[in-house]
């Protein structure tokens, strides 16, 4: 098994033409195989990354190899490994699905395969349309030829750009299956996506982008674990109005009905406090009929890393 990352990038920097500084020395490998998410608010930076890997945008500064090739200097080779699944579809709108996905195969030199062309449209559940022409497709089938064309040459990294934006139910479950189907046939995948739960579901690894700065990048269980807080709530047997002073040193919280208290402890603390604090519950007579715990969710991370960071610039 070959470890060298599959994608490489070094000091990458773009200032677009009216001078906006879209990325900001972004250094970043991506493992060969690896589901890689990029999460980052609208502008972060995210599609104008891409587009630099794609070798679609020029980056200011900094070089990136992706798949052994440099994507300035090799930028076909580097295009035929790629697939990438982008927002929106804006051609072929006369075309067949089978005759579209069949030609971005071609696009790309690889010789006619009919029954690869045929297990794509079978997977994306597009077999039955496949001689439809684009144009009376609905918007979910036309997310699905985009990501039938992106495969057509069988690519070995593939990226998705917001791939759950606009999708029903549906369809994001039958991509989120695919995408596992392709990291297990080895395809690396890297997605951007504004749905954090997507990324909690699917990723292996997480990158965090904000105004162009690669703020974080970590393994999906070691950040939730390293940046996680768990909560435990209470529910009272009796309402209480205020938090009694004599606990005010304890990290709790009283919901505004007065029936739940929380606790918020650190996942990463070796004592977490909670049999210290139902003993001193029960010495003030404060009763509780039960009990629950839960962690935070990426998206409480991605918000507060987001917050931290912007502290730090102001
Ligand atoms: N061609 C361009 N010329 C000038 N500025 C651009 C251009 N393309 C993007 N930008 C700016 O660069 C910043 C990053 O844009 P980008 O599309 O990479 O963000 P994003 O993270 O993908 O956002 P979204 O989640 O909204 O898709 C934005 O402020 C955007 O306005």
């Amino acid at each position: 098994m070959n470890n060298d990352p599959i994608i490489s990038i070094r000091g990458v920097s773009k200032t677009y033409a009216g001078g906006f500084q879209a990325l900001k020395n972004i250094n970043l490998d991506i493992k060969r195989g690896e589901i890689f998410a990029l999460l980052g608010a609208n502008g972060a930076g995210k599609t104008t990354l891409i587009g630099v890997i794609c070798g679609i945008v020029n980056a200011s500064a900094g070089t990136i190899i992706a798949d052994g090739h440099d994507t300035v200097r090799d930028y076909r080779a580097v295009r035929a490994a790629i697939g990438l699944v982008p927002q929106e579809l804006h051609t072929d709108a006369f075309e067949s699905v089978w005759a579209t996905v069949s030609f971005s195969r071609g696009l790309f030199g690889k010789p006619p395969n009919p029954a690869y062309v045929e297990k794509v449209l079978r997977d994306l559940s597009l077999w039955d349309k496949r001689d439809a022409k684009i144009m009376s497709l609905s918007g979910g089938m036309k997310r699905r030829v985009l990501i039938a064309k992106a495969l057509a040459h069988e690519p070995t990294i593939l990226f998705l750009d917001e791939p759950s934006a606009g999708v029903d139910v549906e369809l994001r479950h039958d991509m989120w299956r695919m995408v596992r189907e392709l990291r297990a046939n080895g395809t690396t995948i890297i997605l951007t996506t504004h749905y954090i739960e997507e990324a909690e579901d699917m990723a292996d690894r997480i990158g965090v982008i904000n105004k162009g700065e690669l703020i974080i990048v970590e393994d999906k269980a070691v950040l939730m674990r390293k940046l996680g807080k768990k909560q435990l709530m209470l529910t009272l047997r009796q309402p209480m109005s205020e938090i009694p002073s004599e606990l005010g040193a304890w990290a709790l919280t009283l919901t505004e009905d007065g029936e739940r208290l929380v606790y918020s402890f650190d996942t990463q603390e070796e004592e977490t406090g909670i049999a210290v604090l139902l003993r001193r519950l029960s010495e003030h007579g404060i009763d509780f009929k039960d009990l629950s715990s839960s962690e935070s969710s990426l998206e409480d991370i991605f918000v507060s890393l987001v917050h931290q960071s912007q502290g730090t610039q102001s």
